[in-house]
């Protein structure tokens, strides 16, 4: 035999080191085998526990008590399964039923065409000859959606799989996917199948205390409720006309008029459109204007300065203020920003209302003054301070670039298709929170003429408007 032109028995002369082969014993080879199929066996028995476990069990039944040990043990089995469904439906749907339906659209679905898919997306890493496929290693089913949890291989991110998500969900037949990361490595995949939002909401029913942290506003794609934290933030509602702005809005003065009536909150309402969309909560509203562009200034400027007294006067005191009737959260509304910002022919008036609304969306979440906004154009010179909102609602848009100027960057590569929702579809909304990157896609409720009337009848406050007192008159 020769190596690189020398004969093996020279080798030790030309100075190449060599060691003796060994070679392995046929015996030795089965066994590892043997180990290494029995290994697999038990992953997959492991991988299967909710069959082969219970398996188990009644097998154990069997050898010690005979056919009475798992007959009595499955009646048991069975009887629980029923009174656990009748009891809790929602965890006996997300425990079993999610798991079960899991597996079952596993088999048919996804393991059939999880090879042609990765192929297709080019997620399949071939090496020495060898194709390599990321592994599903969990399924969890709705009647609505799909939730995969695949480990990456090595060098693929979950960006990879957002950027092929339009592919793969036409292999699988969904109307919907997205890909986000779940934890280094591995991504979760859902795939939805069929549409909750399809259906208008109509008004949501009203909570008689509702929770600032936690308002109900709409559902989301898995059909929860949506729910969205008012405390210490503030709230950009983008869309083009007719995308359901208004839904948004009134879905979010009916949850809080609860708190109108007892005093904990307090609505300062701007229609710079004339007053044809918010005029009839006007009994709801402590300030409201709608024709005077100096009005709306001084509506705004009165908030900011209102603003800083409360923020000297709880310097040291809190960190974020808590709204009670003495002291309440100003939530200051307006409804088609730009029309303040961009379209007023007074340069002046426009300074000072940016000069306002800076200091209020930059320095009024802690002391409990929130601002929420609806505009239809999102471009930076229309919306200049866009990115002090940290909460951002994206409904229907005429262009694919305001996604990510109302979302942020890469917004709509995580898949919020804001231009793709159908005119059909007014009040369905993508929603950043500030602290995910990953936009949820909503409906927003749809509160009527009659629903705002019944609202304003129920709750607003019976003193009417109160007169704007500045700090020292509130507290004398
Ligand atoms: N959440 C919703 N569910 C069902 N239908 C809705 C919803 N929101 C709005 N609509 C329907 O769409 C129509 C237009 O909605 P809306 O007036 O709220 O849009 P907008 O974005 O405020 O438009 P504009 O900027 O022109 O005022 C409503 O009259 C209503 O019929």
């Amino acid at each position: 035999m020769k190596v690189n032109g020398y004969r093996a028995d020279d080798l030790a002369r030309v100075g190449l080191i060599t060691r003796e082969r060994w070679v392995m014993p046929l015996w030795m080879s089965i066994l590892g085998v043997c180990f290494r199929a029995l290994g697999r066996f038990l992953v997959w028995l492991v991988r299967r526990g909710l069959i082969t476990g219970p398996a188990l069990v009644l097998l154990l039944a069997y050898g010690k008590w005979d056919w009475p040990g798992p007959a009595a043990l499955l009646t048991g089995a069975v009887l629980f399964v029923i009174a656990w469904w009748l009891a809790h439906p929602a965890s006996f749907r997300r425990v079993v039923g999610a798991r079960l339906l899991g597996q079952w659209r596993l088999m048919v679905r996804y393991r059939r065409l999880w090879r042609p898919a990765m192929i297709g997306g080019q997620l399949a890493v071939v090496h020495d000859e060898k194709q390599y496929l990321p592994l599903i290693r969990r399924v969890r089913s709705t009647r609505w959606a799909d939730e995969l949890r695949v480990r990456l291989l090595y060098g693929q991110t979950p960006e990879r799989f957002a950027l092929v998500a339009e592919n793969l969900r036409h292999v699988f037949g969904a109307y919907r996917c997205t890909a986000r990361e779940l934890k280094p490595g591995v991504v979760t995949l859902r795939f939805y199948h069929r549409d909750p939002l399809e259906q208008p909401l109509g008004p949501l029913p009203i909570v008689d205390v509702p929770d600032l942290r936690r308002v109900e506003l709409g559902r989301t794609e898995d059909a929860v409720p949506f729910l969205l934290a008012l405390l210490g933030t503030h709230v950009l509602v983008a869309g083009a006309s007719g995308a359901g702005k208004g839904s948004v809005l009134w879905s979010l003065i009916r949850a809080l008029a609860p708190l109108v009536a007892h005093g904990s909150v307090e609505l300062w309402v701007i229609d710079p459109k004339g007053g044809m969309e918010m005029t009839f909560g006007k009994p709801l509203f402590a300030r409201y204007e709608d024709t005077d562009a100096e009005a709306m200034t001084e509506l705004l400027e009165e908030a900011a300065d209102r603003m800083q007294a409360r923020t000297q006067r709880l310097k040291g005191v809190t960190r974020q203020h808590t709204p009670t009737p003495g002291d309440p959260l100003i939530v200051v509304l307006v409804d088609e920003l730009a029309a303040l910002t961009a379209y007023l022919s007074d340069r002046k008036l426009r300074d000072r209302i940016k000069a306002a609304l800076s200091l209020l969306l930059s320095q009024g979440r802690a002391p409990g003054f929130l601002v929420v906004a609806a505009v239809q154009d999102p471009r930076k010179d229309v919306v200049p301070f866009r990115d002090l909102f940290p909460t951002r609602i994206a409904l229907r848009l005429t262009e694919a670039e305001q996604v990510d100027m109302v979302l942020g960057d890469g917004a709509r590569d995580r898949g919020a298709l804001c231009d793709r929702i159908p005119r059909a579809l007014p009040g369905v909304a993508y929603v950043r929170l500030d602290d995910d990157p990953d936009p949820v896609r909503v409906r927003f409720g749809y509160p009527d003429d009659d629903a705002i009337a019944e609202t304003c009848q129920l709750y607003a406050p019976h003193f009417g408007p109160r007169p704007i007192l500045n700090d020292e008159q509130e507290a004398a």
